[in-house]
C-alpha cells in the first residue's frame, strides 16, 4: 500500500539567527480546540498534523491550490548542519526541505552563506524565514498572529523599514543566483525562492510558513513522498547516545517503510556494517508523564515513515551518526543492506597513508562535504574519519610533518579535541584546526599555510646569500681609500649586492667581504644590476689584491645555490640568474659541481 508521508523538514541558518527560537515556537504551536491534533514529539523531531497546520493557516488556506493530502509536517529538532549530515545515497540529504532562517537586522552571516551552498549543493528545496522583524522599531506585536494580518497594523515607517531590509536580503540572494521575493508576491514557486518575514519569539508569520512548506511540499515533492508503508525501514541516525539502563542507542529518522520492534537492521560502523536485532523502540513519553527521568521513554511496537524514534540495541557502540540503517527481513537482504553500507562508509572514511592532512568530523555526512571541499582545492588527505580528534590523529599527523610540514596538520569540523591530543600536539607543534563552517575552517588552515610559507621564505632570504657580479671603476679617482677598510666606486653589472658578502676574482681567489654600500650619502643593505654604488671592503688592499677596472663576483655556496634554485625560485630575476651562471663559471675552474648550474 502506498501513502504519502511527513516531509521531513530542517531548520538551518546562521549562529543566533533563531533557529531554535523558531523550533520551539513550532513546538509550542498549539491550536483553540485540542481536536485540532496538537503536536507529537518524536525522537528528534517534532510532528505538526497537517489539521494543525489548516486550522493555524485559517483564511490563509488560499495560498495553496488544491487538496492537502499531507498527514503533517516533521521538523528535525536540531538545528544546523545535522540534518545534513547524512550520505548521499539518496541522492541528497536526510531533508526534503530546509527553512532558512536569516535574521533579517543583520542580514548574510557566514554560516548563511555555507547554509545556502549546502542546500545547493544537495538540491534541497528551501524556503527563507526572515526572522526578528518585532526588532523593527515601532513594530506592533501580536502572537502567533499570520504575517499578512500583522503587517497591516504597523505604521508606514515600520512597513517601509521591512521592506528596505527584504530588498537587501533580495540583492544578496540574487548575488548567490537565487531570485527571491515576498512569498506573497511570489508569481512561480519553482522559479522563486520565498521569503517569510516571521518573528521567531512571537510566532508572528509562522502560520504561514506552516502553511508554505505544507504547499510547497505537497505540489513540488509529492512524488518523493510516496512510501511502501509495509516495506523495510530506512532511515538515517542523528545521533549515537548512551542512555541510563539502556546502553548505546541511536537516534534516527525513518523517512521509508515501516520499523518492527523485532526487525533486524544493518547500520554502518567505523570501519564495518553492524548487523544487530532491535531490543526496543522507543518514543519520548509526554512531558507530563515524566515522573522519573530514567523512565523517559514508552515502548512501541512498530513506526511508519516518517518519523523519529530511539533505537536499543546490542552491540551499538560503534555506529556512526549520518550513516544509513536499514532493515532486513531475511539473509539476502543482509548481505545486501551490508555491502550498500560499507561501500557508502568506504568512501568517506579513508586512510589512505598518502602525504595529507588528517580530517575528523562529527558525522559522516559532514566528513563527507569537508574531504570534497579538500578535494575541490587539490589539498591531499591521508585520513578522514568520525569522532573527536585524538591523540592517534596528532600522531598521524606529526608522520607527515617533516615530511611536508603544512600537511602534517589536523582539520577538525563540530569535534572536540581530546586532553591528550591537546597536549601531544602542542608539545611536537602540530597545528589543529576546528571550527563549524567548513569554508572558514578551509580558509584559516590556507591562511596558516601560507603564513608558515611566508615566514620560511623570509626566513631562506635572510640566510641565503644572492649572486652578484661588480666592477670597478677603471679610473683611480674612484678609489676613496686604499686599505683598512679598501672603499671603491664600482658598478653592480649583474644580480645584486649586500653588506657581509664576500667576494671573489676572476680566478675564485677571496678579496675581502663587502662592509658596507653607500649609495650618494646613504649607506644601504642591496646595490641591484645597474646602482654606482661605494662599497667598503674589509681586508682588501687596492693596488695589491684588487685593481680598478677589476671584476668581482659574490662567493656561493653550494647550498646557496640549492636553495635558490629550489625554494626561493621565485624571488630570482633575469640577471641574478645571469650572475649565478657567471659566478659558476668561476667556481667551475676549482670544483666541477659548479659546472651544471
Ligand atoms: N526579538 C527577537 N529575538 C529573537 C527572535 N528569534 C530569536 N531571538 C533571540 O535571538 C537569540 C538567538 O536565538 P536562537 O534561537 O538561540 O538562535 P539559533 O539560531 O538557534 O542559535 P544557535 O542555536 O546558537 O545557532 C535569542 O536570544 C533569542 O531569544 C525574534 O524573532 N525576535
Amino acid at each position: 500500500m502506498k501513502r504519502i508521508r511527513q516531509p521531513i523538514i530542517a531548520v538551518l541558518g546562521h549562529v543566533d539567527h533563531g533557529k531554535t527560537t523558531l523550533l520551539d515556537r513550532i513546538r509550542k504551536t498549539n491550536v483553540a480546540g485540542k481536536e485540532a491534533g496538537g503536536i507529537t514529539q518524536h525522537i528528534g523531531a517534532t510532528e505538526v498534523p497537517i489539521e494543525t497546520v489548516k486550522q493555524l493557516a485559517g483564511p490563509l488556506i488560499k495560498l495553496w491550490k488544491g487538496e492537502i493530502k499531507l498527514p503533517g509536517l516533521l521538523f528535525i529538532d536540531t538545528p544546523g548542519h545535522e540534518a545534513f549530515t547524512s550520505l548521499r545515497a539518496r541522492g541528497g540529504s536526510l531533508a526534503d526541505l530546509a527553512v532558512l532562517v536569516v535574521d533579517i537586522n543583520e542580514g548574510f552571516q557566514p554560516q548563511t552563506i555555507e547554509s545556502i551552498e549546502i542546500l545547493r549543493k544537495n538540491r534541497t528545496p528551501f524556503i527563507v524565514a526572515a526572522n526578528k522583524i518585532d526588532r523593527i522599531k515601532g513594530w506592533k506585536i501580536e502572537e502567533d498572529e499570520p504575517f499578512l494580518v500583522n503587517i497591516k497594523k504597523q505604521d508606514q515607517r515600520a512597513q517601509q523599514e521591512l521592506e528596505t531590509k527584504l530588498w537587501e536580503l533580495i540583492g544578496k540572494f540574487y548575488e548567490m543566483g537565487f531570485q527571491a521575493n515576498r512569498f506573497d508576491r511570489v508569481q512561480n514557486f519553482t522559479r522563486e525562492l520565498a521569503i517569510v518575514p516571521i518573528s521567531a519569539k512571537y510566532g508572528i508569520g509562522v502560520p504561514e510558513l506552516l502553511v508554505l512548506i505544507a504547499g510547497l511540499s505537497q505540489k513540488y515533492l509529492e512524488e518523493k513522498l510516496k512510501i511502501e508503508v509495509e516495506g523495510p525501514a530506512r532511515g538515517t541516525i542523528l545521533e549515537v547516545r548512551e542512555e541510563i539502563g539502556l546502553g548505546t542507542t541511536i537516534d534516527v529518522i525513518i523517512y521509508d517503510g515501516t520499523l518492527h520492534k523485532d526487525d533486524t537492521i544493518v547500520v554502518g560502523g567505523k570501519d564495518k556494517a553492524i548487523v544487530t536485532k532491535i531490543r526496543a523502540l522507543l518514543k519520548p513519553k509526554p512531558l507530563d508523564e515524566i515522573r522519573d527521568p530514567r523512565f523517559r521513554f514508552d515502548q512501541v511496537d512498530e513506526v511508519t515513515a516518517a518519523a523519529g524514534v530511539k533505537i536499543a540495541a546490542p552491540g551499538l557502540e560503534e555506529a556512526l551518526a549520518g550513516s544509513p540503517v536499514i532493515a532486513a527481513r531475511s539473509e539476502e537482504e543482509v548481505e545486501k543492506a551490508k555491502q550498500e553500507i560499507l561501500s557508502q562508509i568506504q568512501s568517506v572514511v579513508i586512510s589512505t597513508g598518502k602525504v595529507g592532512v588528517t580530517v575528523k568530523a562529527d558525522t559522516l555526512g559532514s566528513l563527507e562535504a569537508l574531504s570534497k571541499e579538500l578535494q575541490e582545492k587539490t589539498i591531499p588527505i591521508r585520513k578522514a574519519d568520525v569522532g573527536n580528534i585524538s591523540k592517534t590523529d596528532v600522531m598521524e599527523a606529526l608522520s607527515v610533518k617533516d615530511e611536508e610540514p603544512k600537511y602534517g596538520v589536523v582539520l577538525g569540523f563540530n569535534v572536540k579535541v581530546n586532553e591528550d591530543a591537546e597536549e601531544v600536539a602542542k608539545a611536537r607543534g602540530v597545528p589543529i584546526f576546528t571550527g563549524n563552517i567548513i569554508y572558514k575552517l578551509i580558509e584559516d588552515y590556507e591562511a596558516w599555510v601560507k603564513g608558515e610559507e611566508e615566514k620560511k621564505k623570509r626566513e631562506l632570504l635572510s640566510k641565503v646569500t644572492f649572486p652578484g657580479v661588480i666592477r670597478l671603476y677603471p679610473d683611480e679617482r674612484y678609489v676613496f681609500r686604499r686599505s683598512h677598510p679598501a672603499i671603491v666606486g664600482i658598478e653592480v653589472v649583474e644580480g645584486r649586492i649586500r653588506p657581509g658578502v664576500t667576494l671573489i676574482k676572476q680566478n675564485g681567489q677571496k678579496v675581502g667581504v663587502i662592509k658596507s654600500i653607500k649609495n650618494r650619502n646613504d649607506f644601504v643593505q642591496e646595490a641591484k644590476k645597474g646602482e654606482a654604488v661605494a662599497i667598503a671592503i674589509e681586508g682588501a688592499i687596492v693596488g695589491r689584491h684588487i685593481h680598478p677596472g677589476e671584476t668581482l663576483y659574490v662567493d656561493l655556496t653550494k647550498n646557496d645555490v640549492v636553495i635558490l634554485a629550489k625554494q626561493l625560485k621565485n624571488e630570482l630575476d633575469e640577471t641574478d640568474i645571469k650572475a649565478l651562471k657567471m659566478t659558476a663559471k668561476v667556481k667551475a675552474q676549482e670544483d666541477p659541481f659548479w659546472r651544471a648550474v
